[in-house]
């Protein structure tokens, strides 16, 4: 494979402009930008008549390994998401162990470096059990800190009412501290209530009612609240309400924020009134609400209150998602088609491709301060995803690559395709071919 690649004439959507351009890659970076002539043998792209975003960075993911690869590990979603134009991921701690170590981290950043197509970063992981370690360590190091996940274990977790639990690692975390708000008491009590009535077969529709939207509304209010007292760098996760939204500033430009929220794309994408033809397949953690909390979201994402979009990919075998609403694990994957979903959005009015370029790349890399991704610029890693705005699609389980072999969106007509992904400088993806020789890298950040 050459080592250069030069892109001809592509619209290049990047830091609030779409301009079109020439783009050399030589050796993984970004060499030029302009009216550029191949003089060195460059593999050459005609860019013509298609959209060159900056790879999208995934600010949560649930890559599932180590074990939990029956339902997805760092090679097969890592390929899911290099094909859908996602060249960079931060992954959760609830996988097994939990990441409650530095080791375990470690392993993690091992495994990935062997196996994964697109660049990673992993979370630490954060609760009751491992609080005091944590605390000693130097968190200004990390990535970030997380709780996200580690509730299914149920025990010595953050979201289990712990307020000192809370306040310490508050008090004392110098990371990103990226909080899944949701009030557990709150739910148990929801819980006992409609499992009196219906048993175990509780309809999923009623799943906004358990994890409600006071559930989310006071865990993220009381996290914003302690994170205002010691100064901590708050981010909150996946949002679903629209009342949480005003909890959240659009005054001060993101590099000044101490508190940042995100939102996933399922939350955009559905809402109650898909619970009746898709069940438990649309059970997520927070949950989907309704149609006013799906709009608010979409309307706090364009006024920048909500900093970020993430998928917050969840694969589970569909045997582990068709069951009975207690037992249906929570998460579904999204990886490889989030990048459709906002450009739909875009074809139907509702979102700019320059806003969702700064959602999707630009945001989450100074948001995690990752160091020289996120945007086109010279000097910057080649990770970039050419997209074609006038080719559908419909999405079915042979075109779907997650591990788990199924998706939510099974019959969704999208109207754009991702055609090419660049990792590193590196073609990895190229309509429906991998190129599989090279790696992804450990994201690096501007605190190391
Ligand atoms: N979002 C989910 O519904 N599930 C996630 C955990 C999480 O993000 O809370 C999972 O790991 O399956």
């Amino acid at each position: 494979m050459t080592e250069r690649t030069l892109i001809k004439n592509i619209s290049i959507v990047n830091e609030g402009q779409i301009i079109i351009s020439d783009l050399l890659v030589d050796r993984g970076i970004i060499q030029d930008i302009g009216d550029l002539n191949d003089n060195n043998n460059a593999q050459v792209i005609d860019g013509t008549g298609k959209y060159l975003f900056p790879g999208i960075i995934d600010g949560q993911v649930h890559f599932r390994e180590p074990g939990l690869t029956h339902k997805g590990d760092l090679y097969t979603e890592s390929k899911a998401a290099v094909a859908g134009g996602v060249t960079s991921f931060i992954d959760m701690p609830n996988t097994f162990p939990n990441v409650l170590t530095i080791d375990i981290l470690n392993e993690k950043y091992r495994i990935a470096s062997a196996q994964s197509l697109a660049n990673f970063g992993f979370f630490l992981g954060v609760n009751g059990d491992n609080l005091e370690e944590v605390i000693k360590l130097d968190t200004s190091k990390l990535l970030g800190v997380s709780d996200d996940g580690l509730y299914f274990t149920k025990k010595g977790n953050l979201l289990a009412d712990n307020p000192e639990t809370m306040e310490k690692l508050f008090a004392n975390c110098k990371s990103v501290i990226a909080i899944h708000s949701e009030k557990e008491q709150i739910i148990e009590e929801h819980e006992n209530i409609y499992r009196e009535k219906y048993g175990e077969n509780v309809p999923v529709a009623f799943h906004p009612l358990i994890r409600s939207e006071k559930a989310c509304y006071e865990a993220t209010r009381r996290a914003i609240a302690l994170a205002n007292k010691y100064g901590a760098r708050l981010h909150i996760l996946h949002l679903t309400t629209e009342a949480e939204t005003h909890l959240f500033r659009n005054d001060i430009p993101l590099q000044q924020k101490n508190i940042t929220t995100e939102v996933s794309v399922h939350h955009l994408w559905f809402s109650d009134i898909d619970y009746q033809r898709l069940g438990t397949l649309i059970k997520w953690n927070p949950a989907i609400k309704t149609e006013k909390d799906k709009k608010g979201l979409l309307k706090a994402l364009l006024d920048d209150r909500i900093d970020i979009v993430t998928t917050d990919h969840a694969p589970h075998s569909i045997e582990e998602k068709q069951k009975p609403y207690f037992q249906s694990m929570s998460g579904a994957p999204m990886v490889q088609h989030a990048l459709n979903i906002m450009l739909e959005f875009y074809k139907q009015g509702l979102i700019s491709l320059e806003k969702i370029a700064e959602k999707m790349c630009h945001n989450p890399a100074t948001l995690y301060s990752i160091e020289k991704r996120g945007f086109i610029r010279e000097g910057y890693f080649a990770d970039l995803a050419i997209v074609d705005l006038n080719s559908s699609w419909t999405v079915n389980k042979k075109n779907t690559l997650y591990k788990c072999g199924w998706s939510p969106l099974e019959g969704t007509i999208f109207q754009t395709k991702v055609t090419h992904t660049f990792v590193n400088g590196n073609l990895v993806y190229e309509n429906g071919s991998f190129n599989e020789m090279k790696r992804g890298q450990a994201l690096t950040t501007e605190k190391f």
